[in-house]
């Protein structure tokens, strides 16, 4: 295999199913898939496909309820607890293993996401609700980051800082991994979510026991899939479904876990917060938590903007996957000069929005399940107290039994309105009309999460302007605020929207790792430097 350097990273291109051959290439996989639903899958725990024993449980299509994607076992507490001793024992072994050998069974398992792309995207389809092109934009996230982390891993192993020589000394810096730990990660970005927080600890010599959402646990047991066809050391990578209190909570308070890597709701990541900064008598190090939370993102529409593309790219950033991303626009703060013109536009568009089964790709699909359902609906009732509804507010009638909801506006909603401050993870947008552009990005600034957000204007002074101003971890000008690419526009937030840890991003990995500083003095009458040692065990 030549060598891969960091140069040769490049994202995966998403498909066009536009193009007739993409689309039907698709349909095949999804009928695939589909003739395998209610298939039972294990446990992955030391490099074994393993029952759990506590249970089992279902995974259902959110598009049709009546079809059950696939049985789960729900792991007990023990199981949870011996996958991390594993994890510990694979530890031994694995921080040890060179940075090119950990990167080559990565790049070997994306070539795995590829080869199976069009059914992981199938299984995704069918699983979370996603339409072909939401999926697949998941699915190749995924593929980069697996890359982008494998890459990252082989630059950090190529050495840290330049230190100064010191009276004959020679001084170096290097980074060890941590140990073995936790992954948690949320439903909505079901592989490349799951993937991105599985890799990036394993890519630089950590080992990890990663518990998906309960509602996407098929996206989890494919990369178990993979990473046993492609041979990782048995206990580098442990998948354990089950119970958020019994596997995931346990695990975050066992006192061998050394990190806690979470993805998802503000509510859960500050209790698990709180549980990883309780130390236990026989705890000999701080736990590393790592919290990627939620998100209350505007788009700021400025009066010189062209307002046809704003439309455009609100309708995307609000809509896309049904608002189920914590990047999603659910505010739109626009300048009282144009204010009217543009809720014009983006309510005749989130008008003819389609909504129906994911599996026919329409643009709208269902949102994940009745709970979530539950929680729109409500926000849609307060909203009507709130503003004035200007498009959907209802559940959409479709031929399915599943979670549809219609794409819906509020229009003149107050700035502290509690569908402008809480994040309510559907499909639902509340336009604030701003006195000028100062106004309008006080008011996008003035919610508790600063994840992301979009500037529209064609003034360069203004941009600049608002390039300083506006706090959030994601900024976007003149597009829209989701769809952040790994290595490119590296993802995470301020404020309450995590500890700022940056996705696909070059200081990621520095998350799983300990910096170490080493001095040498060569011993009399011997001629070697830090240079010559690598640290690693072929
Ligand atoms: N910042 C980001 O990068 C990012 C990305 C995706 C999603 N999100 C956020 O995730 C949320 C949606 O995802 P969700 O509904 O799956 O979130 P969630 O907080 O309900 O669940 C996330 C994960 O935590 C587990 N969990 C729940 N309670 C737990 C407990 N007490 N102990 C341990 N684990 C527990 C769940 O099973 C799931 O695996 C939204 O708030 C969204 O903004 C953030
Ligand atoms: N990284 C994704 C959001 C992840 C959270 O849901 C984006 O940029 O849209």
């Amino acid at each position: 295999m030549p060598d891969r350097t960091l140069k040769e990273y490049k994202n995966e291109t998403y498909l066009d199913f536009s193009d007739p051959t993409n689309d039907k290439a698709q349909k095949k996989a999804i009928e695939e898939v589909r003739s395998n639903f209610g298939k039972e899958y294990d446990l992955y725990i030391n490099g074994e496909f393993v029952k759990g024993d506590a249970g089992t449980f279902e995974s259902k299509n959110p598009s049709n309820i009546s079809e059950t994607i696939g049985v789960f076992q729900s792991a007990s507490k023990e199981q949870a607890f011996n996958a991390l001793g594993k994890a510990w024992d694979a530890f031994e072994d694995w921080q040890y293993v060179s940075a090119k050998k950990r990167a080559d069974f990565l790049f070997k398992a994306a070539d795995v996401v590829r080869r199976r792309r069009l059914e992981i995207n199938a299984w995704m389809i069918s699983e979370a609700g996603k339409n072909y092109l939401e999926a697949d934009a998941d699915t190749c996230e995924a593929i980069d980051f697996i890359e982008y982390y494998a890459y990252e891993a082989l630059r950090i192993d190529d050495g840290m800082d330049v230190l100064s020589e010191t009276w004959g000394d020679h001084n170096k810096s290097f980074y060890m991994p941590i140990g073995a730990g936790v992954s948690i990660s949320p439903w909505n970005f079901p592989f490349a979510i799951f993937v991105g927080m599985s890799v990036a600890p394993i890519a630089v010599g950590n080992t990890v026991v990663a518990k998906p959402a309960p509602d996407t646990p098929r996206m989890g047991s494919l990369l178990a899939e993979i990473f046993e066809e492609v041979g990782l050391p048995a206990g580098v990578f442990n998948f354990v479904t089950g119970g958020d209190i019994e596997v995931g909570e346990n695990l975050a308070k066992h006192p061998d876990t050394r990190f806690i890597s979470f993805t998802g709701s503000r509510a859960v990541g500050l209790h698990l917060n709180k549980i990883a900064a309780e130390t236990h008598e026989d705890q000999n190090f701080l736990k590393r938590m790592v919290c990627e939370l939620g998100g209350k993102n505007a788009t700021v529409v400025d009066e010189d903007a062209d307002l046809n593309s704003a439309a455009t790219e609100i309708i995307k950033g609000a809509f896309g996957f049904q608002g189920q991303k914590c990047s999603a626009s659910s505010r739109v703060v626009a300048h009282q000069a144009i204010y009217d013109e543009l809720l014009e536009k983006v309510t005749e568009k989130a008008k003819a929005l389609e909504v129906g089964n994911s599996k026919e790709n329409y643009i709208s699909g269902p949102v994940i399940n009745q709970k979530a359902v539950d929680k729109i609906m409500k926000y849609i009732e307060i909203g009507k107290e709130e503003g004035r509804l200007v498009a959907g507010g209802k559940r959409a009638e479709t031929e399915n039994e599943g979670y549809y909801i219609e794409p819906t506006v509020f229009a003149d909603v107050d700035e502290n309105a509690r569908i402008a401050q809480e994040e309510i993870f559907g499909p639902v947008t509340a336009f604030i009309k701003a006195k000028d552009t100062e106004d309008a990005l006080r008011i996008a600034n003035g919610v508790e999460y600063g994840l992301t957000g979009a500037y529209f204007s064609k003034d360069p002074k203004k941009i600049d302007n608002a390039l300083r101003k506006f706090r959030v971890g994601n900024l976007y000008i003149n597009r829209k605020c989701t769809g952040a690419l790994v290595g490119a526009q590296p993802f995470g937030g301020f404020k309450m929207s995590g500890t700022d840890a940056k996705a696909g991003g070059r200081d990621y990995l520095k998350y799983f790792l300990e910096p170490k500083s080493a001095t040498l003095r060569p011993a009399e009458g011997v001629d070697y430097d830090l240079e010559d040692f690598d640290f690693a065990n072929e």
